[in-house]
């Protein structure tokens, strides 16, 4: 299928194959600063660390650990160090997808979200001021949950996070944009899968 479909805010290289898109919103929201942020995951044997935000910018929903790139860091700089302060914990982390998000009530700047994953961490997993961690199963509804593991919380996460969760889940590579209104439900929306 064509990149040429691509909305603005999207920068890629390569060969995308569209995932998901819609929204009832005829028009892609206008911005003009963008910001650079970072998300983490780690994913191991069967289950997701996600964390529960408590403070601030999404409080009140469960997301992976992340936040601003400092002017001095790369985005996997950032990564690395959003980990550390918000789980405690320090991880082999890859690149795996990049997300765009305009919120309708904040014009400030849009979002352009690095997302990271890592199989393994070292450390010890700590509750911060700003997140309280928790692991997920992400076994599919019908099969085996492990045990007392409860499944990804999506009623309680971004309204974008269930069409671009089972590409990372997956192990694949990802690209997104979400405009949002300000009670968290979604205007307009396109994912697609990188395939080189
Ligand atoms: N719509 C959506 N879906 C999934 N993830 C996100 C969004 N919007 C987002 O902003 N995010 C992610 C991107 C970042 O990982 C966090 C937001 O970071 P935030 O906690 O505001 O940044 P910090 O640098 O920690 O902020 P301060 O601590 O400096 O205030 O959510």
């Amino acid at each position: 299928m064509s990149t040429s479909l691509a909305p603005p805010g999207i920068v890629h290289e390569g060969t995308l194959v569209p995932v998901h898109n819609g929204g009832d919103s005829t028009i892609w929201l206008p911005f003009e600063k963008v910001k650079l942020y970072t998300n983490a995951f780690i994913i191991q044997d069967g289950k997701i660390l996600l964390g529960y935000k408590k403070r601030g910018f999404g409080q009140g929903l469960y997301n992976g650990f992340g936040g601003k790139v400092e002017p001095n860091e790369t985005p996997a700089q950032a990564a690395a160090r959003e980990l550390q302060e918000e789980a405690g914990i320090e991880a082999p982390l890859r690149h795996c997808g990049t997300l765009f998000f305009v919120l309708k009530n904040f014009r400030d700047h849009a979002f352009y979200v690095d997302i990271f994953v890592a199989k393994e961490y070292s450390g010890t997993i700590i509750e911060t001021d700003e997140m309280r961690p928790q692991w997920f199963s992400t076994a599919s509804e019908g099969l085996e949950k492990l045990d007392d593991m409860l499944p990804i919380p999506y009623d309680k996460m971004w309204a974008d996070d269930v069409f671009w969760m089972p590409l990372l889940l997956a192990d694949r590579p990802f690209i997104g944009r979400a405009d949002l209104d300000k009670d968290n439900t979604m205007e307009k929306w396109w994912f697609a899968e990188k395939t080189s």
